[in-house]
């Protein structure tokens, strides 16, 4: 969708601030440029919608070469959201979402109808925010109504450059959010610009670090977390690297530990019967359609002096419990949550097994492991990335 063959931006005082880019992205995909402030973020981005012109090399959009293209015409197909999201102060909220519906020749009712829509998409409310002044907003709100403009035309190509940089990392986490639940429905082609990398990692579908007007590595976020491809990018990302890479990693059905599980409805002696057999100190309770419901010690089964009564009786209730292919940092976080040793994971309405403190660590190591399988061990091992 987004093509950059081999561009070099040299700017008139010699500065090379793009040097010989070559990058592909996809239709529906989300690509983040991360790196340090001056490494040449916004201006790829600005080649994409002509606001900067490449020195040399092509940069083409579905195929064509944008050099060839109306400047106006191109950034109709082309959203921009920029940090100072630059709204026209004297005009609602609403009408700033209108504004480009409007020149596109929509009619005042039907643009404000639109701009209505993509606030609600947003996470605003027309009828509350909709007739307010930019000065009435604050700082994330503004962020928001920056998208929904954005997204006002309905353009394939979004370009973001450090659209939540301006806000608090609450707002910023929140905004983040609901962006990557925006993203899922409207499923744009996004270039997003930003120096953070824990936000390349929540957001980029693949990931481009630069180095000085290079990219040191396109890949996935946990192809760039687990095997950095050199030093620099090593150290860009972190020395805490593996606990970033826990939000990319997600649960899988063999990370998974299998208690004893009993029901409800079963007798004391029997479910006593069964953690013995196991040597289990405590079973995982469901109930009869075999949802979760909590769990059982086997000292409150043992010590239970009617062995006919049912463990409903002296089951407790579990709300710890993530879905499959949930991320190892929800798990962890929902373990700190309820402060337990262990988090049910269940796949769909079904119970799949428990995550535990140390099933966390292998799979975290697993995770690791099985991606260095095709890189040299020195640019993997931790100890080894530092220069
Ligand atoms: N109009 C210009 N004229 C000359 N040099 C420029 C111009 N615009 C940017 N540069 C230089 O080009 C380099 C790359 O700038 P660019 O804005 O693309 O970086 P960036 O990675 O987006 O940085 P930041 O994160 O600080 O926004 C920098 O050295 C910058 O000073």
């Amino acid at each position: 969708m987004i093509r950059f063959e081999r561009v070099t931006k040299r700017y008139p005082d010699g500065t090379t601030a793009v040097d010989d880019l070559s990058l592909d992205v996809a239709e529906g995909e989300l690509v983040t440029l991360v790196g340090p402030s001056g490494c040449g973020k916004t201006t790829t981005m600005k080649m994409v919608n002509r606001l900067v012109e490449p020195t040399s090399g092509r940069v083409l959009l579905d195929g064509e070469d944008v050099a060839a293209s109306d400047p106006v015409r191109l950034r109709r197909r082309i959203g921009y959201v920029i940090q100072q999201v630059g709204l026209f102060p004297h005009r609602t909220v609403l009408d700033n979402t209108a504004t480009v519906p409007t020149l596109l020749g929509a009619s005042k009712a039907a643009a404000r109808r639109r701009a209505a829509e993509l606030l609600d998409l947003v996470g605003l409310d027309p009828a509350v925010h909709g007739g307010r002044y930019p000065d009435q907003l604050s700082g994330g709100q503004r962020q928001r109504v920056g998208v929904a403009r954005a997204l006002a035309a309905d353009p394939p190509v979004l370009l973001m450059d450090e659209p939540f940089g301006a806000v608090d990392p609450v707002v910023r986490e929140h905004l983040q959010n609901e962006f990557l639940r925006l993203q899922s429905e409207v499923r744009k082609t996004v270039l997003f610009v930003t120096h953070d990398i824990e936000e390349a990692v929540r957001l980029g579908d693949r990931i481009a670090v630069y180095g000085a007007g290079r990219v040191e590595q396109l890949d996935s976020p946990a192809r760039i977390l687990g095997a950095p491809a050199t030093p620099y990018v090593a150290e860009f990302v972190g020395a805490d690297r593996g606990l970033k890479r826990l939000s990319v990693t997600p649960i899988e059905p063999a990370d998974l530990e299998q208690p004893p599980v009993v029901h409800l409805d079963d007798r004391l002696d029997r479910a006593a019967a069964r953690l013995r057999a196991d040597d289990a100190r405590w079973a995982v309770v469901l109930d009869d359609r075999d949802a979760l419901h909590g769990w059982v010690s086997a000292e409150a089964l043992t010590d239970a002096a009617d062995g006919a009564a049912t463990v409903r009786a002296h089951a407790r209730r579990m709300d710890a419990w993530l879905p499959l292919g949930a991320s190892l940092k929800q798990a962890f976080a929902t373990m700190l949550q309820y402060d337990a040793g262990w988090v049910a994971v269940l796949d769909g309405e079904r119970f799949a097994g428990v995550l535990t403190p140390s099933r966390l660590h292998e799979a975290l190591r697993r995770s690791v492991a099985t991606e260095d399988g095709d890189r040299p061990r020195d640019a993997v091992t931790l100890d080894s990335v530092h220069p």
